[in-house]
């Protein structure tokens, strides 16, 4: 199963036609895209390796893509997926916006995703006639169409101009967190936004939750029991979640739908009630990330049934939760 056949969407909002909306897709492949492309006329791509590392070829070059990495491929770009094995990841798909880095505001010139870590591919090309047939596939209105041709379409030989495939190393993001006390809306770990025109409210962002030092006092580290007005699909690309040390696994997603109030489990509330609050290190040798998006998503029937990867018992991770409330307590 190639990249294209084994995409699934899990959710998704909007339609691709010239209004904003986003989709959520996994793709679990283990072979290469062989005389086969694909584009997008319906939005921009940003996919998130998992496992195994992707060898993607452009009309702009060749992009090697490996897990803790991440690609952006723009709408109408040609390209084609080649792999080493089982291989699988994310995408967050955004229709009629791009994506950008988010304004810095007070934090001024430099910080979070800085622009020279992005990486472009240099131009590659093939000359190459293929008799039996190259096709060209297009992801338009939701539904793959297929067209066939007698050559490769990476005949591009020069290039020039900013409407580029690219990556990114997740590694390279410069992290911001509190230094003195509370919990920073996790806004402040956004690596790329899909803007929506009202300021403020995200299309989309694509933010992580990096490897850092968590030195906040008279507070609760984790992260806050909320409930909001974003959709928050998480994805796990190693190691542990801080607020979900057990069953969320590496390839996983879980979706907190706006206005559903969610939180750490309860070993976690456990633990982080009871720790001394001296500087720790938080995430090492992880790195959990969240698709959030203003709009509310619905999950497709892939995802609540044909996968057969549903987990029915996931609110179970609250349910030994008591309450501590203390009227007496200072
Ligand atoms: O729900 C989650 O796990 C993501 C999240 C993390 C955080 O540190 C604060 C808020 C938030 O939604
Ligand atoms: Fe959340």
């Amino acid at each position: 199963m190639d990249f294209v056949s084994g995409l699934h969407t899990l959710c998704g909002a909007g339609e691709p036609r010239g209004r904003n909306g986003i989709a959520v897709h996994i793709f679990v492949c283990n072979t290469s895209m062989i005389d086969r492309c694909l584009y997008n006329s319906d939005g921009d791509f940003l996919i998130v390796p998992q496992q195994g590392k992707l060898l993607i070829t452009t009309e702009f070059g060749k992009m090697l893509v490996e897990p803790n990495e991440i690609c952006v491929i723009q709408q109408g770009m040609r390209f084609s997926v080649e792999v080493f094995g089982e291989t699988r990841g994310y995408i967050l798909e955004v229709y009629g916006a791009h994506f950008e880095l988010p304004d810095l505001g007070p934090i001024g010139a430099n910080g979070l995703a800085n622009p020279r870590d992005f990486l472009v591919p240099v131009a590659w090309y093939e000359d190459r006639q293929v008799p039996g047939g190259y096709t060209v596939i297009s992801k338009y209105q939701g539904k793959l169409f297929a067209a066939q041709q007698d050559y490769s379409p990476y005949n591009v030989v020069a290039w020039h101009g900013n409407y580029t495939p690219y990556k990114y190393h997740l590694e390279k993001f410069m992290v911001i967190n509190a230094v003195a006390f509370d919990h920073a809306d996790p806004s402040i770990f956004t690596v790329l936004t899909a803007k929506t025109t009202r300021a403020g409210v995200a299309l989309a962002d694509f933010v992580i939750f990096p490897p850092r030092w968590g030195v906040a006092n008279n507070t609760f580290r984790p992260p806050y029991y909320h409930r909001n007005c974003m959709s928050e699909f998480m994805g796990l690309i190693k190691g542990h979640y801080e607020a979900k040390e057990e069953g969320f696994q590496p390839g996983g997603g879980s979706l907190h739908s706006m206005m559903t109030p969610h939180g750490p489990d309860a070993d976690c509330f456990e633990k982080a009630s009871k720790a001394k609050l001296e500087p720790e290190r938080v995430a090492d040798g992880t790195m959990a990330f969240m698709f959030e998006s203003s709009l509310s998503l619905a999950v497709t029937k892939w995802g609540l049934q044909t996968s057969n990867r549903l987990d029915k018992n996931y609110y179970k991770c609250w349910e030994p939760l008591k309450s501590h409330f203390n009227p007496k307590c200072k």
